[in-house]
């Protein structure tokens, strides 16, 4: 039965005021709204007006998520005519702080599935109940245990897994009304969310082993059930399950996890892009990875895949990596050491100075990196006299500070430009303004998934893709090659958060039709290309009869 409250308070459905007059009567809602009817551009600009007047970020990123929740294709429709303002509003930075607040700004569930640890029987229903007959394609799901670089949040989490699937609609296209935000709690060991009586969540410490990873399977059996047709998504799980999790998911179905794999592939094409502009071969590079946790080794093993794919033996490549985590350089002795860390482990034998191996600064100076990559949550870390010591032995050193949110950088971009006198290749984890130094304005490219997983996502689902394959990821790591002009003086690594969706509609081809040659699509499927574009959701009101 259709109700007023049916239609206008389903944000997949309300048009307000755009309801023409012939709808209102024909849905039974005459009356329910003012006269004027108002088109889509016109509750556009009026909204933009009323988004300007907030008085800070977090007031905008509010007042946007109460459009989203009321209107879908209004808020995408303003989205996508301002996304370079809107992506640090409804994404990092500013997800972060909403992130801390959730529980106490709590107005409205926003359409996601809460599963919790202590009621796995109600797994499926959950899925069933918040997807309410959608058909459901794409499904990020998040515990939370590794927010960005802020740790244990607990279901307040959820924010991530919506604001990543408003980034997937915004850059890519993908229905709204087709995707699923999926919060798992699993408990928090987050003392001030425990002691917080106003905490949404579990009010319990965080579960592991294999209580924890029965939820999990329940959860991916339960999910791939409902909804066969979709991607899964995993995003932000902590260091000690979120391999664990990929390695035994990942030959079974289309999913993957966008901190390893979706990090991995921004970084590779952001070092590629910088090779581009320094005419310097991959081959003849020493990759640093400050912060050896879920993003550091991912974007090692991505960097070693291609390392292989241009000619050396496993053993060579290897070679070309020193992995730093809170020990220190890891040697295969270390203590402690994750699954992941094991296979980049240096021997003691290679250096004179093993034992002193334990600090950034000791690293830098015994190693002479030539690309530097920080994922290790600690800021300030890449100092100017760390930089300056890189920049001694490599002409164009390439700096990626990528810990977010902003108050976790390594360095600043402004910073690693003069600390370099301009030699420096940057891409930074949050959006970086331009840097005017000695008459040259350099532009700062983003190193975030967010360029990489919407294409890679959009691609998967389009070409209908049985798994996501090493072939894949590194066909859509080269697909942003020569979209930067890189004879310009400044050239960023990355191309632009401005051009988003026309990058992203070109990784989700190139992803498809990778798919399609190695014939791993589930459906017969003539053009990739084709798919895509049919696939391709825009923000405009269909007429309702
Ligand atoms: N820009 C991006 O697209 C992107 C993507 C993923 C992650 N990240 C950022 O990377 C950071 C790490 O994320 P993650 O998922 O890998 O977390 P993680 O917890 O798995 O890894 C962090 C690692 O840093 C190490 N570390 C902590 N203190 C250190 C120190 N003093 N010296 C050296 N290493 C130290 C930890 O031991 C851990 O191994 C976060 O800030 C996250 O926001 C950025
Ligand atoms: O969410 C982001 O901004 C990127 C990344 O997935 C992260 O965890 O930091
Ligand atoms: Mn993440």
């Amino acid at each position: 039965m259709t109700t007023t409250a049916s239609i206008l308070n389903n944000p997949f459905l309300n048009k307000g005021t755009a309801f023409t007059q012939a709808e209102r009567k024909a849905l039974g809602i005459v009356g329910t709204l003012p006269s004027h009817v108002q088109a889509l551009d016109e509750q556009a600009t009026q909204a933009y007006a009323q988004f300007q007047s907030k008085a800070n970020d977090l007031e905008k990123r509010l007042f946007l998520m109460n459009l989203f929740n009321e209107n879908r294709t209004l808020f995408f429709r303003l989205m996508d005519e301002h996304v370079v303002e809107f992506m640090p509003i409804v994404y990092d930075p500013t997800v972060a702080d909403s992130i801390e607040q959730y529980s106490h700004l709590f107005t409205d569930p926003q359409n996601a599935a809460f599963i919790s640890i202590d009621d796995p029987d109600n797994i499926e229903a959950t899925l069933k109940n918040a997807a309410d007959g959608r058909d459901i394609r794409l499904v990020v799901v998040t515990d939370a245990e590794g927010i960005l670089g802020m740790g244990d949040w607990g279901v307040n989490g959820v924010d991530i897994a919506v604001g990543k699937l408003m980034v997937y609609t915004a850059a890519a296209g993908i229905d709204p009304a087709q995707v699923l935000p999926v919060s798992i709690d699993a408990g928090t060991n987050n003392q001030t969310l425990l002691d917080d009586q106003l905490y949404l969540g579990n009010h319990h410490k965080r579960v592991y082993g294999d209580v924890y990873y029965d939820v999990i399977d329940r959860f991916v059996n339960a999910e791939q059930k409902l909804f066969p047709e979709s991607l899964l998504h995993w995003e932000d799980f902590g260091r000690s399950n979120a391999q664990v999790i990929l390695d035994k998911y990942k030959d079974q179905f289309a999913t993957f996890n966008d901190d390893i794999q979706g990090t991995g592939m921004v970084v590779l094409a952001g070092i590629l892009g910088a090779l581009n502009i320094s005419k310097e071969d991959i081959k003849d590079q020493k990759f640093l990875t400050f912060g050896a946790g879920t993003a550091g080794m991912g974007i090692a093993n991505q960097i070693l895949d291609e390392l292989k794919r241009a000619g050396l033996s496993d053993e060579e490549a290897r070679k070309h990596f020193y992995a730093v985590d809170k020990q220190g350089l890891l040697f295969d002795d270390t203590p402690d050491l994750t699954a992941a860390q094991k296979d980049f482990t240096r021997q003691r034998s290679e250096f004179d100075n093993a034992d002193e191996l334990t600090n950034l600064a000791a690293i830098v100076k015994t190693v002479h990196p030539t690309v530097m990559i920080g994922t290790s949550t600690q800021p300030g870390t890449f100092t100017e006299e760390i930089v300056k010591d890189m920049a001694a032995h490599t002409e164009r050193p390439i700096i990626f500070p990528l810990s977010n949110p902003t108050k976790l950088a390594e360095a600043t971009a402004a910073d690693l430009i003069k600390w370099t006198d301009g030699k420096a290749l940057i891409a930074t984890g949050i959006p970086a303004g331009d840097v005017d130094y000695k008459g040259v304005t350099y532009h700062i490219g983003q190193g975030n998934n967010a360029l990489m997983y919407p294409g890679l996502g959009f691609g998967l689902i389009a070409s209908t893709a049985k798994v996501l394959n090493g072939e894949t990821l590194s066909a859509a790591c080269h697909a942003l090659g020569g979209i930067v002009d890189t004879t310009q003086a400044g050239a960023a690594v990355l191309p632009p958060v401005s051009q988003l969706t026309s990058f992203s509609q070109k990784l989700a081809e190139i992803v498809a039709q990778s798919v399609l040659d190695q014939k791993l699509n589930k459906e017969p499927i003539a053009d990739a290309k084709q798919a895509v574009a049919d696939m391709k959701w825009v923000p405009e009101y269909k007429s309702v009869d």
